[in-house]
């Protein structure tokens, strides 16, 4: 690395060195340095060690915890990982650290840098077989997005009687820079500003819009744009506890179009989410809108991908083909049925609240989205959501 350093250079206000790497130009912050050297050094393993045996314990002890954290996290694995560490220096704890905060999660991991997925993949893996039903040996097939194959997803509910709104979304990981847990306060401005940069050169009318950062946004406008589902939630305890919320609001925003039908989120769990929403059922038209937002955006900004994992994400839920693609939907008879749950589960869909993840139904409004995500092509993604909810509405129209 030390020979191919070029130049010191100070960009928007923060001094580092501009190196090439392979063909690429990457700026390194200082910062970036001395807070790594900060936590390799300052972290006595002795300490860690005893706080994933304590946590272990907690996890066990508790009767009404049943993540997958648990179930995975056996004493051999806390045995044969608890002295691990990553070269940015992130162990087994920071790993597990949020699921151990909230017994009531389902999954219960993150992962605070790409290695962390080989070095602790005694514990990565079995959650993620599990999850995604993709084993040690299975692979992510390459890129699919269906370009060209949109119209194979004419509206789901062209009368409208069940579907509100459609969306799609996937995530993104700048390469070159972890997750969360281990970026510093320059990392945060930096990629705010790569990302910022490349939303301002896009040219496609249909998906030029502006960049609004959380900082210096009015709470109001906050709590509206949150309010009608197109911004994230503050203060999601599950990421908090993973130190996924460092120096926010930093570096932390929405960019959409005018209309709000393309919108992408910076650094909130995700270096970005990219998503394609409307009203009504239109899935080939919002794939198409994601294809064309993701394909102008990745010629500016590299993101990082895994031979065998895809891309890679913060949360090992979203890994692969990072899509979710759901619809806000009204199935009054069949969402009365007891077995609700175990239908959706049978076609692989995931079922969620009407303010997402972790929250209620309202007014027999619910979320269903493709459950998988890893070890199937984005195109085959939203068809896992596109055939299970076209079930779902038959089962509904033939109910009596
Ligand atoms: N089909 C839809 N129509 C309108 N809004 C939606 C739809 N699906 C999800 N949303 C909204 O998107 C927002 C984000 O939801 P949520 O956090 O559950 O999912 P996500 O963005 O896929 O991320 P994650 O899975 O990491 O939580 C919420 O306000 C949710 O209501």
């Amino acid at each position: 690395m030390a020979s191919a350093l070029r130049n010191k250079l100070v960009v928007g206000g923060v001094a580092g060195l501009v190196a090439a790497v392979g063909g690429y130009t990457y700026f390194y912050p200082y910062a970036r340095d001395v807070a790594l050297v900060n936590k390799q050094q300052g972290e006595t393993d002795a300490f860690t060690v005893k706080k994933i045996e304590e946590a272990y314990k907690i996890l066990q002890d508790h009767p009404e915890c049943h993540s997958l954290l648990k179930k995975h996290l056996t004493k051999s694995v806390v045995d044969q990982l608890k002295y691990k560490k990553t070269q940015l220096g992130a162990t087994l704890y920071d790993v597990i650290r949020s699921g151990v905060h909230n017994l009531d999660a389902g999954v219960g991991v993150y992962a605070p840098d790409y290695e962390s997925y080989k070095v602790f993949a005694a514990l990565f893996d079995p959650i993620i077989e599990e999850y995604h039903g993709f084993g040690p040996n299975d692979k992510q097939p390459p890129v699919d997005l269906g370009e060209g194959r949109t119209g194979e997803f004419p509206p789901l509910d062209p009368a409208g009687k069940y579907i509100k709104s459609t969306r799609i979304r996937c995530g993104r990981t700048l390469k070159g820079y972890p997750f969360n847990p281990l970026l510093t306060s320059d990392d945060y401005l930096i990629m705010q500003q790569k990302v910022k940069s490349a939303l301002e050169s896009v040219q496609d009318k249909d998906l030029k819009g502006t960049y609004y950062p959380l900082q210096g946004m009015s709470k109001e406008t906050q709590n509206k744009l949150i309010a009608d589902h197109f911004l994230f939630k503050e203060g999601d305890r599950h990421l908090q506890h993973a130190n996924a919320c460092n120096y926010w609001p930093q570096g932390r925003g929405i960019f959409h179009n005018n209309d709000k039908t393309f919108l992408i989120w910076v650094n909130e769990e995700d270096h970005m989410r990219l998503i394609s929403m409307q009203e009504g059922s239109d899935v080939g038209t919002i794939l198409d809108r994601l294809n064309r937002g993701i394909k102008s955006v990745e010629t500016k900004v590299p993101f990082a991908r895994d031979d065998r994992l895809g891309w890679l994400t913060f949360c090992p839920t979203n890994l692969g083909s990072t899509v979710r693609a759901s619809v806000h939907i009204k199935l009054p008879k069949v969402s009365a049925r007891k077995d609700f749950k175990e239908i959706c589960e049978k076609l692989n869909l995931q079922v969620r609240g009407i303010h997402g993840e972790h929250s209620e139904s309202e007014g027999g409004v619910y979320d269903i989205s493709n459950k998988a995500r890893l070890g199937l092509s984005e195109f085959q993604a939203v068809k896992q959501m596109y055939d299970g909810v076209k079930e779902l509405i038959q089962l509904e129209e033939s109910a009596k």
